[in-house]
């Protein structure tokens, strides 16, 4: 009886789980990629991305695979996160996938531009390939002659203060560098002590993308000035009055503002976004850089001794490091150094910014395809990518040497042959990567030579600081990292 029962139960299992497969198969023809559920009809699933977008994907991504869509705000966005999806997100041309949607977010939130915004894009675009050539390998050396002495002598400020407190890693690492590039990029007539005012800013920049209440007038206050300093550079007759000089490149730029008639406050708008845009990044990575090797002291050797010998046993001297072309720095002695440059990029970035499909299209992932309907926004989810084990074994850890395998290639990011998304690809690389390498690695350079820094307030154990939740682009903190500073002994090994 036993046998007999499933012997019919055998085939309509099989019938029954064959039919299963199909309407499985078909419905996911239908649903791919599957959408989250939410309750609310035009918000969508918005409050969750805004309040905690990464760990909002994190968890979508869990249940719902590496490829989902979900609403926000009434705009449907797909999320790609595998390796071939972002690369190909990268690879679209704008005709199929626009990214003005970032340009634009920048300018409102940034510089807080509602007027005009659509002609200031235009100029704004018309910057661009300035940006391009001025920032391109061959021509960096011109524009960054100033910078490494005039870092260094930022950096030579705090010996100061160095025995005397704690001092928050933040300010220590980030307003040499910022002051040193905007002397570069801007000259001697850009005005200084701007720094508190851009770092208040730029940590108010996730609660500002994601438009939920938070208290901004600290941040508007600190945009308000920097304009008005911004506005003041912009004019040569007050600058002659006040002394100092504009770089090449600020004059270029200011030619393109009189060419399309920019009025000056306009004019202060975008130099503002494009400070942003070339500050912000940058001095994350130096930020999170120096806490990963603080926090790894055998990274921190290995890096340091990289440097001691690039000193003690291959002639470079911190003269010839100061006046050293970002082409010199590239080079096979700093190979540990600029892979924990890029780990730290690895390790920060978290995603893509989001494009517009302009029509229905297939977007390639690998094998296979995901379909696109006019109107979608793509988000690539990087951070997605550079965590996944297969892509990154021991992904979540900062390993100093991860980039460290081959031999060094002049002009090719270390990076090359790993899916790493940090500084974008394909059609759309960023910019400033050249600049952003060369100014990280000098300056790590400069501060692993000369100074000790350790955790305040004697501490010997050092823990990374917590990732602000409302994190964008790249990741933020809002923990204050207090830290002694002691010179090294040297002597005249400099
Ligand atoms: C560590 C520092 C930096 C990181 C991690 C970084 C990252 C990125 C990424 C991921 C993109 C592509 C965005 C996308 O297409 O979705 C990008 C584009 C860009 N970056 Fe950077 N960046 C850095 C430094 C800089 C600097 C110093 C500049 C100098 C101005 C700069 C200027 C630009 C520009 C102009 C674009 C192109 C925007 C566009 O085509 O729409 N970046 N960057």
């Amino acid at each position: 009886m036993f046998s007999a029962v499933l012997s019919t139960i055998h085939p309509l299992g099989t019938l029954v789980s064959f039919c299963t497969s199909w309407v499985a198969f078909l419905l996911r023809e239908r649903t791919f990629p599957p959408h989250i559920p939410s309750a609310l009809p035009y918000i969508g699933s918005a409050l969750s991305y805004l309040l905690a977008p990464t760990a909002f994907l994190a968890s979508c991504q869990q249940r719902y695979g590496a490829t989902y869509t979900f609403l926000m705000g009434g705009r449907n966005f797909v999320v790609v996160s595998s390796t071939g999806a972002i690369s190909s997100v990268f690879n679209a041309n704008s005709r199929t996938l626009c990214n003005d949607l970032m340009h634009h977010q920048m300018l409102e939130v940034v510089a807080g531009v509602k007027k005009n915004q659509e002609w200031l894009h235009q100029i704004m675009m018309k910057l661009f390939p300035l940006v391009d050539k001025s920032l391109s390998r061959r021509s960096l050396g011109q524009i960054t002659e100033p910078f490494g002495r005039e870092l260094f002598s930022q950096i030579e400020k705090y010996r100061r203060v160095y025995s005397v407190k704690a001092i928050p890693l933040i300010h220590f690492i980030q307003q040499p560098l910022y002051d040193a590039t905007n002397l570069a990029i801007f000259g001697s007539a850009f005005p200084l002590d701007t720094f508190t005012d851009l770092h208040m800013l730029d940590k108010s920049v996730p609660s500002r993308f994601g438009r939920l209440p938070f208290w901004s007038r600290p941040s508007s206050r600190a945009r308000q000035r920097l304009l008005s300093h911004i506005e003041e550079y912009l004019q040569p007759d007050k600058i002659i009055m006040i002394g100092g000089e504009y770089s090449q490149f600020a004059l270029r730029f200011m030619e393109i503002f009189e060419a399309n008639d920019v009025c000056t406050p306009d004019a202060a708008r975008l130099v503002l976004t494009f400070m942003w845009g070339l500050h912000s990044n940058t001095m994350s990575t130096s930020f999170w850089l120096f806490v990963h090797l603080l926090a790894d002291p055998e990274a921190l050797k290995r890096v340091r001794a990289e440097v001691d010998n690039a000193f003690d046993a291959e002639g470079y001297t911190l003269d010839s490091l100061l006046d050293a072309d970002p082409d010199e720095l590239d080079s096979h002695h700093f190979v540990l150094l600029t892979s924990a440059i890029m780990e730290t990029m690895r390790l920060t970035a978290l995603h893509a910014a989001a494009r517009i499909a302009n029509h229905d299209f297939d977007l390639k992932d690998g094998e296979g395809s995901i379909p696109i309907k006019e109107g979608q926004y793509i988000l690539g989810n990087v951070h997605a990518a550079h965590m996944d084990e297969s892509n990154y074994p021991n992904a979540h850890n900062f390993v100093v040497d991860r980039f460290a395998d081959q031999p060094h290639q002049k002009g090719k990011l270390q990076t090359e042959g790993h899916p790493f998304y940090s500084l974008g690809g394909g059609r759309h690389p960023c910019k400033g990567r050249w600049l952003a390498i060369y100014q990280t690695k000098l300056q790590a350079i400069i501060l692993l030579r000369l100074w000790d820094i350790t955790p305040a307030n004697g501490a010997s154990e050092w823990s990374i600081p917590k990732v602000h939740g409302r994190s964008i682009g790249v990741i933020h903190t809002r923990d204050e990292v207090l830290v002694q500073l002691n010179p090294r002994q040297l002597g005249n090994q400099l």
